[in-house]
């Protein structure tokens, strides 16, 4: 039905601004008290941006005689910004069940990688699939992310390291950007591993003389929209120079800079990045305190991925220690092949948890902060006139991780999904049988029967598979 307006939500008990004077982060103090209303009501217009937000008795007043394409009644309910999801990896082809059975036996996250599994399997089974392929699991994440509550996601490619893989993960990114109701901020990440074959110079020469030329033409043609760069700066891939040199040269093509940095070892990546007016850096489970006081100093976002430390049993990231010294710090899912974990609920319940941030905490992380960290705090992650009528209604007057209603309002359609979210954890047994991924496909066969040997006190009866996949479920509200 036509109307002036798309949509008004009204009598809403709780309408959690986070923050309404045009912030663009919140540090600590911000983060713990964020801007709510109370019987509250919020205009959406045609074009998918908020109109107005205030207090229910006021807007009624003021659009008495307007009409709406849809009305919500919010009478009991509680309604959030959409959550932004800052850190994924979610195209690719190739099962790891497998090396979660070595992860639980003992193997490092590392030790996997350098015997050829890890990021190097997925890039395999990447580089075999299609475009289509790709486009249809990609798709079906993303649906599954929105249900979870997301509304604006960071997608990298990653998984291809040659320049033909990687552009068609990114084409597929753009796909999606174009086709799907969901906000994305889409990221280059040729130096995600050094690829078999090529040392980490060669890579990197390779990415700044033949990838980075190419992503500007085709950004130029407007074939593709690419909003950062990343590397994975760690001992073993990218060191810090070959880092540098990537990463300088991405800014000099237009990408922000956003990068993985200081997870498995310390690297000095947060130096690195405050020094090169990085946006965001995430892991960090291993920055220095110099590092830490660097971020706060530079308005460097810390995107912090709670799934991978619990996932790969790291130290937890210091989150109090950079509330308390004034880093800006956003959460992301880090949903990839090894953190299968679609739900920005479930992860800022792990930041609580593990990293003892406070709910309001991972509420301001998993939406301003975030917004910040992909550089789009000004069109998303609070309720302000202006923004984005990207929204969550929860079937509960208070905050809280357990979705009832998703809604995104954007300038291509509005889409409700009444009652599609779980109110909680779904542990089922899932009846996939293992599926392509041999192990030993890329893997070499000291490596492969090392691994498996300690794979072998594992209790056989669930099954590899059912194992991965009960972890799946649990990760997905
Ligand atoms: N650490 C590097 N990259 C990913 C993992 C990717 C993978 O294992 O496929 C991460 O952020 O956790
Ligand atoms: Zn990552």
């Amino acid at each position: 039905m036509a109307g002036e307006y798309r949509l008004l939500l009204a009598n809403a008990r709780q309408l959690v601004l986070v923050c309404g004077h045009g912030e663009q982060y919140l540090l600590r103090e911000g983060m713990a008290r964020l801007d709510v209303l109370h019987d509250a009501s919020l205009v959406v217009g045609l074009d998918g941006c908020i109109k107005a937000v205030g207090p229910a008795d006021v807007i009624h007043r003021r659009f008495a005689g307007a009409t709406f394409e849809s009305k919500i009644d919010c009478t009991g309910k509680c309604v959030l910004p959409g959550l932004v999801d800052a850190h994924t990896h979610p195209v690719w082809a190739g099962d790891r069940v497998h090396e979660f059975a070595m992860k639980l036996a003992g193997a490092s996250y590392m030790e996997i990688h350098q015997a050829g599994g890890g990021i190097h399997f997925t890039v395999e089974h990447t580089r075999k699939a299609t475009e289509e392929e790709l486009f249809t699991t990609f798709k079906h994440r993303l649906e599954r992310m929105r249900r979870a509550g997301s509304t604006l996601v960071e997608c990298k490619s990653g998984y291809g390291l040659n320049l033909e893989t990687e552009l068609k993960m990114l084409r597929v990114i753009e796909r999606a950007r174009q086709a799907m109701d969901i906000g994305i901020s889409s990221t280059y990440c040729g130096a995600h591993s050094v690829p078999k074959g090529k040392t980490a110079t060669e890579a990197t020469d390779d990415i700044i003389n033949n990838h980075l030329p190419k992503l500007k033409e085709l950004q130029q043609s407007g074939e593709i929209h690419v909003d950062n760069i990343d590397v994975f700066c760690e001992k073993g891939v990218f060191d810090l120079d070959s880092t540098r040199r990537i990463l300088q040269a991405g800014k000099d093509t237009g990408l922000q800079i956003n990068f993985h940095g200081d997870e498995l070892h310390p690297m000095k990546s947060a130096e690195l990045g405050a020094e090169l007016g990085a946006q965001a850096i995430s892991h960090l489970e291993e920055v220095s305190d110099e590092g830490i006081a660097a971020m706060a100093k530079a308005r460097c976002a810390a995107v912090l991925l709670p799934t991978t430390a619990y996932m790969l049993r790291l130290k937890q990231p210091q989150a109090r220690k950079m509330l308390d010294e004034g880093v800006i710090v956003a959460l992301g899912s880090d949903f990839n092949p090894n953190a299968y974990c679609f739900s920005m609920p479930m992860v800022m319940h792990l930041a609580c948890v593990n990293m003892k941030m406070s709910m309001n905490e991972a509420l301001a992380a998993a939406t301003i902060n975030a917004a910040y960290a992909l550089g789009k705090s000004d069109t998303h992650g609070s309720i302000e006139i202006g923004k984005q009528g990207d929204l969550v209604i929860i079937n509960s007057s208070r905050p809280s991780s357990h979705g009832h209603v998703v809604l995104r309002s954007s300038a291509g359609g509005q889409r409700i999904h009444r009652g599609g979210v779980a109110q909680g954890f779904v542990l089922r047994n899932c009846k996939n049988p293992m599926r392509e991924c041999r192990a030993e496909q890329i893997m070499t066969p000291e490596a492969m029967a090392s691994l498996e040997k300690r794979a072998h006190p594992l209790p056989q009866a669930a099954g590899e598979s059912d194992l991965h996949f009960s972890l799946e479920n649990a990760l997905m509200l």
